[in-house]
């Protein structure tokens, strides 16, 4: 089954995920390309696990999911975002029993390693997200990227490495096929927990069911608004320190369309969070009583975030910018 962001909780539990198999243990794979390692590995357990995987790659992702399925591989789940988002907001404190990262990208240039997923940061996330006994297996071909790993994973603190040999699914992967045709080696660690530090969620929801508690703003229009043209609008917030309070984001109103149906605009807003980005609509409607709603709409799936929030404010100060007197702040 594919998930899409919107469809988790933040956080989220196993036993809604997983309703018919809420007891087995609960794997993730991050990057898991084109999806060979799941159905190999997952048939050395008398029972498959639960399965979350995350890729960035929308090809990669249905690729993966005809793989599942054709394997009967009902428990497993499949969702496009960054790991990083994923693993912060969505999987509980003690949740997993294991994390897999087999061929992570090695981003090898000199200043790029702040691209890389195993750094002391994803370290400590991770540590969090394990349940005790649980770890992270790492199968890289890249020698550089593998001691960055490990000297990464040592100074977070709260993770042991030990080498051993990758599991035997672990080098029936695309990639692994690739380099072993180029007779390359692959190099393997497990990194284990020796601390479950809890780190936060974050502030993130799913879109409300409630509608007064969508973000939103009421205001008073001009007379005189009609709007002709638009230039891109852009805010930045450098984040606070306080994890639950919202990281960076940065808001960019990218264009403004007119109803043609009854009377109100709709903008398109480019939110970016960190590895989060989400495009958004938020509507601009006339009301009965003559004022206009400002208000996050449902299409396409948003998540409430600080960001998301932070855009409903965006336009309304924008419209406050067109002579719009502001009633009530909902966001
Ligand atoms: C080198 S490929 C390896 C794919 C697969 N694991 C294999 O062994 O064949 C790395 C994969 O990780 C994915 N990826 C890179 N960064 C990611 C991230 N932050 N979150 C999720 N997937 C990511 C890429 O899209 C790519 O499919």
């Amino acid at each position: 089954m594919i998930a899409r962001l919107s469809d988790f909780r933040f956080p989220d539990a196993a036993a809604r995920l997983y309703p018919d198999t809420p007891d087995r243990p609960w794997v993730l794979e991050v990057g898991f390309g084109d999806g060979r390692f799941w159905p190999h590995f997952a048939a050395t357990f008398p029972e498959a696990p639960n399965y979350l995987g995350v890729e960035l790659s929308g090809v990669s992702l249905l690729k993966a999911h005809r793989r599942l399925r054709d394997a009967g591989l009902d428990n497993a789940i499949l969702t496009k975002m960054p790991a990083d988002v994923l693993v912060r907001s969505v999987i509980p404190h003690a949740g997993l029993d294991l994390i897999v990262v087999n061929f992570p990208d090695p981003w090898p240039k000199a200043g790029h390693t702040d691209h890389r997923l195993l750094r002391v940061p994803f370290f400590q996330l991770a540590a969090s997200r394990l349940k005790p006994g649980g770890m992270i297996l790492l199968t890289t071909d890249h020698d550089e990227y593998f001691e960055f790993a490990c000297e990464q994973a040592e100074a977070s603190g709260v993770m042991r490495v030990e080498s051993t040999d990758p599991p035997a699914a672990a080098l029936e992967t695309k990639y692994a096929l690739k380099w072993r045709d180029l007779g390359l080696g692959v190099n393997h660690a497990r990194f284990i927990p020796t601390a479950h530090q809890p780190v936060p969620h974050g502030p993130t929801t799913p879109y409300p069911e409630d509608p007064t508690t969508v973000p939103h703003a009421v205001l008073t229009l001009p007379d005189t608004f009609n709007p002709q043209t638009f230039e891109k609008v852009t805010e930045r917030n450098p984040g606070s320190r306080n994890a639950d309070e919202g990281g960076a984001w940065t808001v960019i109103l990218l264009d403004l369309y007119a109803g043609l149906r009854r009377d109100g605009w709709v903008v398109l807003a480019h939110v970016v969070e960190g590895e989060l980005t989400q495009e958004v609509l938020i509507g601009i409607t006339a009301r009965e009583d003559g004022t206009h709603l400002v208000r996050l709409a449902k299409f396409g799936g948003p998540i409430i975030t600080t960001g998301v929030k932070a855009a409903v404010g965006v336009v309304t100060r924008w419209l406050e910018g067109q002579d719009a007197v502001v009633k009530h702040h909902g966001y």
